[in-house]
């Protein structure tokens, strides 16, 4: 996702918005102590600088003490020798008691920035989700992050003391030796800025590469994980592992050339300040040999100078950090203004559900823009009535469920519950009304109990065991070692396709809403659990409206009305007896599925 920012003044203005946004981080509105955090640390930085500046002066004097000819001034040079010591000390002690007091807040900005990304992240919509590798996207958010905290250090606590360093040593060069050292100083700084962003943008390419045949790499990898299954199924582990093996050597050489590439940067850095080091002090030599200078003089010059290159040493490193930092937050930034696709109207009102009347009304819909999936389907499901809804696979059932859920809107004709339009109601209002067992139960990697609850926040251990005995789950849950605290595994792996099922189905239960999809609810299940289960959801559908998905026609023929989906329209509808009169499409599936059971018992 990292972009390269190539071109001056694209470059400028993406980090000037970068900087405009993430300024609220650092200094939060409603965040007192952090602000005063910021302040203090900012403080300290001046504290540790001027301390910095006052130790060449204590060994110029010290040394100039020792200069032949002066009246032996021991007390004195061993005073200035201590205070020269004490204030290397200080400045130590300042950086790292600003490097506490900071901590806190690079921490906080960072947080913040993570959770606001996450959230967001739950607001986009399903296409989104679909549509990205969920690995590549918290890799961008990682680094996206990270990079706040190690971006805000640097840009305080390098290169804004590094300015008013050189500023001050500028001052005293000029006082003490004139401009053309002065002026020296400067050409080098120049110089060396300019090799050095030279070198670190070719160095950047390398990195950008790297890094995304890193991201690649990984993402190669989780996928694989995913399906181990899959990969095992068709003995496939040689080749998943050849593929990772691609991968990752092609990031390894990408690494290779980025990190012998520093070296480039560093010899060049070092003949530049030694340089200007030689020159400086070549300087101030021969002026004490013409007595305008003091052997304190090229100490002081010396000390100065060292000084000056010890930020500047990592300048490289730093602008690197940066204008990475700049462009991995710039593509979490781009995440976070990813526009959610399904949004609340502004006078979205919350839904009211009464009798629970759910209406299809010419609803037309496609994943995407040249395939429709639903060609103008109208069914009406009165409330506290259960509508079965079948037809071959691919038809467009589970879209159905989707659109009620509103995971996506609707391209043409509308939805309504309770003559309420699913598309001008609030979201969340809208989904805390249907419940949903889906075709495929994926689980959290946590305990069975932990997944029930999620039915319900706050449903208390009596409510789950409850909701687990109404999905026929509660004997298998208690047979365990751990009960309720077993674990399930990633994606629920651990439990078979049925337990799954029945945990979706107690969290459901759990959930008690008025309005109920059951898709292939039961397909996991063997006939006796079903049939277990079927009482229950008979049990259950009672008192709500209820759209089941089916495959299995046996599982539906009591609905209040079928209706059947065909290429995207309603091919037939009626309740079972009159569909079987039609003899249409559903007497066939009926006919056919009654064929294949008498072959099973046979
Ligand atoms: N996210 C998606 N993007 C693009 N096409 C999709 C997406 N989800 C489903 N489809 C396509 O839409 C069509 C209808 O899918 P849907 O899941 O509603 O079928 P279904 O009738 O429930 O099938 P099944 O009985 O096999 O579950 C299918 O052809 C499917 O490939």
């Amino acid at each position: 996702m990292a972009k390269s920012v190539t071109g001056g003044t694209k470059e400028q203005s993406l980090s000037w918005g970068v900087f405009r946004r993430f300024v609220p981080y650092l200094w939060p509105e409603h965040e007192p102590a952090i602000r005063r955090r910021v302040v203090l640390a900012l403080a300290l930085v001046l504290v540790a600088k001027a301390t910095t500046l006052l130790m060449p002066f204590a060994y110029k004097a010290a040394i100039d003490r020792m200069a032949p000819g002066l009246q032996p001034g021991v007390s004195l040079a061993v005073a200035l020798v201590v205070a020269y010591a004490a204030a290397r000390f200080g400045g130590v002690l300042f950086d790292n008691v600003r490097n506490t007091v900071f901590e806190r807040v690079g921490q906080d900005a960072t947080q913040r920035l993570a959770t606001h990304v996450f959230r967001h992240l739950h607001d986009l919509s399903l296409r989104f989700h679909l549509e990205r590798r969920t690995g590549a996207v918290t890799k961008v958010i990682e680094r996206g992050t990270k990079s706040i905290d190690v971006m805000l250090y640097f840009l305080l606590f390098n290169i804004g003391p590094t300015v008013i360093e050189l500023t001050a040593v500028a001052v005293i060069f000029w006082v003490k030796f004139g401009f053309g050292m002065v002026a020296a100083t400067f050409l080098m700084v120049a110089t060396y800025i300019v090799f050095t962003r030279k070198v670190t943008d070719w160095r950047n390419h390398l990195r950008e590469r790297m890094n995304d045949l890193d991201t690649g790499a990984v993402a190669k990898a989780v996928d694989s994980l995913l399906n181990y299954e899959t990969v095992k199924y068709f003995s496939a582990e040689d080749r998943e592992a050849a593929r990772y093996e691609k991968a990752a050597r092609a990031y390894a050489d990408a690494a290779v050339r980025s990190e012998n590439s520093l070296a480039w940067l560093n010899i060049g850095q070092s003949f530049i300040t030694n340089l200007m080091m030689a020159g400086a002090m070549g300087y101030t030599v021969w002026g004490w040999s013409k007595g305008r200078f003091t052997p304190g003089d090229v100490v002081l010059v010396n000390t100065l100078l060292a000084q000056l290159f010890r930020p500047l040493d990592m300048l490289g490193m730093v602008y690197r950090t940066i204008r990475q930092g700049l462009i991995d937050m710039a593509a979490m930034f781009e995440l976070v203004d990813q526009k959610a696709e399904v949004v609340d109207v502004p006078s979205a009102q919350p839904l009211i559900v009464s009798e629970g009347r759910v209406k299809f009304d010419n609803v037309r819909f496609g994943y995407e823009a040249n395939r429709p999936i639903l060609k103008g389907v109208s069914f009406l499901v009165p409330g506290g009535k259960t509508l079965a809804i079948v037809g071959p696979s691919g038809a467009g059932k589970s879209t159905i469920a989707r659109l009620l859920f509103r995971f996506y809107d609707v391209t043409g004709g509308s939805i309504s519950i309770d003559g309420q339009d699913i598309g001008r109601v609030q979201q969340r209002t809208l989904r805390e009304n249907i419940g949903i067992v889906p075709q495929d139960t994926v689980l959290f990697n946590d305990t069975i109990g932990y997944n029930i609850a999620y039915g319900r926040e706050g449903a208390t251990p009596e409510e789950v065991e409850a909701a687990a005995r109404g999905a026929a789950i509660h004997d298998f849950v208690a047979a365990q070692p751990d009960d309720y605290k077993t674990q399930v595994g990633e994606r629920g792996l651990k439990l078979s396709g049925g337990e799954k099922q029945r945990v979706a189905i107690a969290r459901t239960l759990l959930k008690d809403p008025p309005i109920l999809i059951l898709d292939e609810a039961t397909s996991a299940l063997d006939s006796r659990t079903e049939a277990e289960i079927q009482r229950t959801l008979r049990d259950v559908s009672a008192q709500r409206t209820v759209i089941v998905i089916a495959h299995r026609l046996s599982t539906i023929v009591d609905a209040d009305e079928i209706v059947v989906l065909n290429d995207g329209r309603v091919a037939e509808r009626g309740n079972h007896a009159s569909l079987l009169r039609q003899n249409g499409l559903y007497a066939e599936m009926w006919a056919r599925q009654a064929a294949e059971a008498e072959m099973e018992e046979a």
